[in-house]
């Protein structure tokens, strides 16, 4: 049995705020948004080995249908990208501990990439600059560099150029998974077909930041925004409704998290979001998961 020398851990996160603008001549679309790194985890485990070896455990609730441990997983993406970087082969053994939901909105492909990059770098003693970090982690995905940080920030470009922004939070969320994940792209896709209006420059952050640092939860509730939210809705109707069913039980705002499916609820305080999660389970809801945010982005825990 392997037994591992590190563990590198990863956050989920949520956008606060997703003004989405038209799309751009690479076909990504341009973002003023601000993610929250949230306290629902990945852990990745790694140890040295002979070659580069991957496992996965997962939560019962994280449908894996079409995530194998082969070359498309974007762990093994990651540490091929360090190796490039390197110049060399960076053997190791890798076992992930999944509880993000996959394709949920909650950026779970990013965090372990991120958190991979971290594992690499670490236990080969690379001693790899953050600048380096980052701009391998904005070439696996947009999301990435996010995870990297972590906290809460404000992410504009395509969302891979992300700045720390002031937070007086913490704040309590109550997130509910979709029993079946949502396609980032098929989103962004339903998206240009239903607003051909889009604005070249997406919507101002600036009403979810000045909240963000009142501490007030009511306006941070109140100044909750997404662009993809729409177009998810209409892709799954049924998330309006769970929107609905947990205001109703006591959250201060829903939101779809991301491209969905994920809804995650803002509550006003421990017992709040206590009390939602209550309500929404006790509805048929059978995967309820409460979180604070902001944490960290990827850090070694052990
Ligand atoms: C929607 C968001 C909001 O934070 O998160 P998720 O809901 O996926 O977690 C992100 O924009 C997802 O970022 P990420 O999942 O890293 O996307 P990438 O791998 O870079 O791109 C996957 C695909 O999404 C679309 N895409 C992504 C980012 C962007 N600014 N415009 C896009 O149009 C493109 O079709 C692209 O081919
Ligand atoms: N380690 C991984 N974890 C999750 N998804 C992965 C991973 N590696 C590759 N993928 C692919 O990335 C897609 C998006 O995953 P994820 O990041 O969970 O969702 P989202 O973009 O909605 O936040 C998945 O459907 C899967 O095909």
């Amino acid at each position: 049995m392997v037994t591992h020398d590190l563990t590198v851990r990863a956050p989920a996160k949520i956008n606060l705020h997703l003004g989405v603008g038209r799309a751009r001549e690479d076909g990504f679309h341009p973002l003023d948004t601000v993610y929250q790194a949230i306290s629902i985890y990945d852990d990745l485990a790694v140890a040295e080995a002979a070659d580069v070896q991957l496992s996965m455990r997962v939560a019962d609730y994280v449908d894996l249908a079409g995530l194998t441990d082969g070359d498309d997983n974007i762990i093994r993406k990651a540490v091929a990208a360090m190796e490039r970087h390197h110049g060399r082969e960076l053997p190791l053994d890798l076992v992930l501990d999944k509880s993000i939901p996959l394709a949920g909105g909650m950026a779970g492909g990013s965090a372990d990439a991120a958190a991979a990059l971290v594992a690499v770098d670490r236990l080969h003693d690379l001693e790899t600059s953050d600048d380096d970090l980052l701009a391998l982690a904005a070439e696996l995905g947009s999301d990435v560099p996010f995870s990297l940080v972590g906290g809460t920030a404000r992410g504009v470009g395509r969302g891979e150029i992300v700045t720390p922004v002031d937070d007086a939070g913490p704040w309590w969320w109550v997130a509910v998974p979709s029993a079946e994940g949502l396609s980032t792209p098929a989103v962004y896709r339903h998206f240009d077909a239903m607003r051909p209006d889009a604005p070249e420059v997406p919507l101002s952050a600036d009403l979810l930041l000045e909240a963000l640092a009142t501490g007030e939860v009511v306006r941070v509730a109140r100044a909750l925004h997404n662009d993809l939210q729409e177009p998810a809705i209409d892709l799954r109707p049924e998330l309006g409704d769970l929107i609905d069913l947990g205001e109703s039980e006591g959250a201060l705002r829903g939101i779809v998290s991301g491209s969905g499916p994920t809804v995650v609820f803002l509550c006003d305080s421990a017992d709040g979001a206590h009390a939602t999660g209550i309500g929404l389970a006790a509805a048929g809801h059978r995967v309820v998961l409460t979180a604070t945010g902001p944490v960290a982005g990827v850090h070694v825990v052990g």
